[in-house]
């Protein structure tokens, strides 16, 4: 492993009384599979909503390739290389999933509506750039099949997929994912994780992921961080840190649901 391509330091976030993350600290090696687990209210999402910019820690700083991103928006981190996926299906309704996939482009779109009035060859050639990294997303996560349906007609394990593909066409060299097989049957599951490995491997990404599927954890991630009520309760290798006995009793505790 080389040099840590994220840095939580100390990080901490209070929703008023609510002490959600009482100085969490963790670093992720550059192409590694990271996973965020924990039972239900440890923290987890805020964690991931503080690297992603949704939430500002109130204590603490994040590091992404050696820069502080904390207090940076989410569409300038996203700009900086970390590409999300959400907890809850949040595709747009009513778009094809051509469409949809097509939106992970945003964060490179020249905003400035006088360039394509008065270089529309400049601008027919960035829309041509895009549709080559959709097509390249589209191929690799095997989507062709429904890439002209409307995203709400398709089966929920699809529409994760076309999530993730947004994501990828951001060019993250980070992925962040909250829970990308919530919902899923064995089928769809085991196709999700043959995709982020597939993801992981062909684009070189750093990879955090949020799962409660026990199994899945155990089988991709090199390296787990288990979270208690706002608490760093266990680090390390998949199966060694859930094994720890902390963990096994915030589980039971919690009533969390091991697959
Ligand atoms: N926007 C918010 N306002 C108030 N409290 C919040 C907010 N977001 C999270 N919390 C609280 O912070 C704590 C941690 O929540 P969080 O969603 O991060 O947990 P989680 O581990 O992701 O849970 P789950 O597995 O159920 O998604 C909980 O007590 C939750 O109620």
């Amino acid at each position: 492993m080389s040099e840590p391509v994220l840095q939580c330091e100390n990080i901490n976030r209070f929703f008023g009384g609510i002490h959600a993350l009482k100085g969490i600290s963790a670093e992720i090696q550059q192409g590694e599979i990271f996973g965020l687990v924990g039972p239900n209210g440890s923290g987890k999402t805020t964690l991931v909503n503080c690297i992603t910019g949704f939430y500002a820690p109130q204590r603490g700083q994040i590091l992404f390739e050696g820069k502080q991103i904390n207090g940076m928006r989410p569409h300038r981190i996203a700009a900086n290389g970390i590409a999300r996926t959400f907890q809850n299906v949040a595709l747009f309704k009513g778009m094809s999933v051509l469409e949809n996939i097509l939106m992970g482009r945003h964060i490179f779109m020249n905003p400035n509506p006088l360039a394509a009035l008065f270089y529309p060859f400049w601008a027919a050639k960035e829309e041509v750039a895009h549709r080559r990294k959709v097509e390249q997303i589209i191929d690799l996560l095997q989507l062709e099949s429904v890439r002209d349906e409307h995203v709400e007609v398709i089966p929920l394990g699809l529409q994760k997929r076309v999530e993730l593909a947004r994501a990828l066409c951001a060019e993250p060299r980070m992925l962040v994912l909250d829970e990308p097989m919530a919902g899923m049957n064995q089928e769809e599951k085991e196709y999700m994780v043959r995709f982020i490995l597939d993801a992981q491997e062909e684009l070189n990404l750093s990879v955090l992921i949020i799962e409660h599927h026990l199994d899945v954890v155990t089988s991709i991630c090199d390296r787990v961080l288990v979270l208690n009520d706002g608490n760093k309760i266990a680090e390390g290798p998949a199966r060694t840190a859930m094994s720890d006995p902390e963990v096994v009793a915030a589980y039971i505790g919690g009533q969390a649901h091991a697959a």
